[in-house]
C-alpha cells in the first residue's frame, strides 16, 4: 500500500530521517514510535504527500511519487484519511458539519442518515449540533476520527490520536481504530503512549515502528 525505499528528509539542510525503507501492507496496523521531535509527524507527512522526499522513492497504492501530478494528489487524499495532532476545526460550523466537510470538499452530497450513523459510532449523537469550542479533548479527537474516516479510506494515519484524552478515553479511541482495521483499513499511529500499543497488541496484530537515530527499526516482541 505504501513503500519506502531508501528515503530521507530533513529541514533547512540538516538531515532528521534517513535510509527508511518500510513496507505498510493493505490491512496492517502500525505504530509509530521514538522521542519527540524524532520525526514521527514528518514520516506520516511524507506517508500522506505533504512532503515530498529529498532522496529515495515512496511507492503509494503502486504509483510513485515522482510522478503524481495535481488530480493523483487530490486522488490520494481521498485514499488516505488522516487524524491531525491538533485536529482543526471550523468554529462556526456544527460539529457534523465540520465532519461532513470532507464529502462537500469533494462535491458529493452527504446522506444524513450515513452522518447520523457516523456521529452514533464515535459516541456524539448528543453533541451533533455543537460548536466545535464547547467540545473536550476527546470529543475533538473522535469528531477528528469521524471526518478523517468520512470518505471512506483505504488507509488512516493518526497523529497522537489520544495526546490529550485520558486512558479510559484513550482505550475508546483505540476501540475505534481497531474496529476499523478489523473491517479492512490501513492503519498507522503515531503515538507517545507505549501502554496503547500494548492495548493495541492483545488486540490485533500489530507492528511497531520506532525511529531511533534518525532511522527506523521494527520493535521486537517485548512491547
Ligand atoms: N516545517 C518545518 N520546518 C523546520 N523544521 C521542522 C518543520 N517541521 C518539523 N521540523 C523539525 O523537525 C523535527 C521533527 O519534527 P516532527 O514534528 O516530525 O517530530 P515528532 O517526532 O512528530 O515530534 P512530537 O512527538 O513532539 O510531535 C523537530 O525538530 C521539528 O522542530
Amino acid at each position: 500500500m505504501i513503500e519506502f525505499a531508501e528515503v530521507a528528509h530533513g529541514y533547512g539542510g540538516s538531515p532528521l530521517l534517513a535510509e527508511m525503507t518500510v513496507t505498510l501492507a493493505p490491512g496492517s496496523f502500525h505504530f509509530l514510535t521514538g522521542p519527540s521531535g524524532a520525526g514521527k509527524s514528518t514520516f506520516l507527512k511524507l506517508c500522506y504527500g505533504e512532503l515530498v522526499p529529498q532522496a529515495g522513492r515512496i511507492t503509494r497504492f503502486g504509483q510513485s511519487h515522482d510522478n503524481m501530478g495535481r488530480d493523483d494528489i487530490a486522488r490520494l487524499r481521498r485514499r488516505i484519511g488522516v487524524v491531525h495532532q491538533d485536529c482543526r476545526f471550523l468554529d462556526h460550523l456544527t460539529l457534523e458539519e465540520n465532519v461532513a466537510l470532507p464529502l462537500l470538499v469533494a462535491n458529493r452530497d452527504a446522506d444524513p442518515a450515513e452522518l447520523r450513523e457516523l456521529m452514533a459510532w464515535v459516541g456524539l449523537s448528543a453533541q451533533r449540533e455543537s460548536l466545535p469550542p464547547s467540545l473536550s479533548g476527546g470529543e475533538r479527537q473522535r469528531a477528528a476520527l469521524a471526518r478523517a474516516v468520512i470518505m471512506s479510506p483505504e488507509m488512516l494515519l493518526a497523529d497522537e490520536p489520544t495526546g490529550n484524552v485520558d486512558w479510559d478515553m484513550s482505550l475508546r479511541l483505540l476501540s475505534l481504530l481497531v474496529e476499523l482495521n478489523r473491517m479492512g483499513t490501513t492503519i498507522l499511529v503515531a503515538t507517545h503512549d507505549l501502554n496503547l500499543i500494548r492495548a493495541a497488541k492483545a488486540q490485533v496484530p500489530t507492528r511497531v515502528i520506532r525511529i531511533k537515530d534518525r532511522r527506523l527499526h521494527l520493535a521486537g516482541a517485548e512491547l
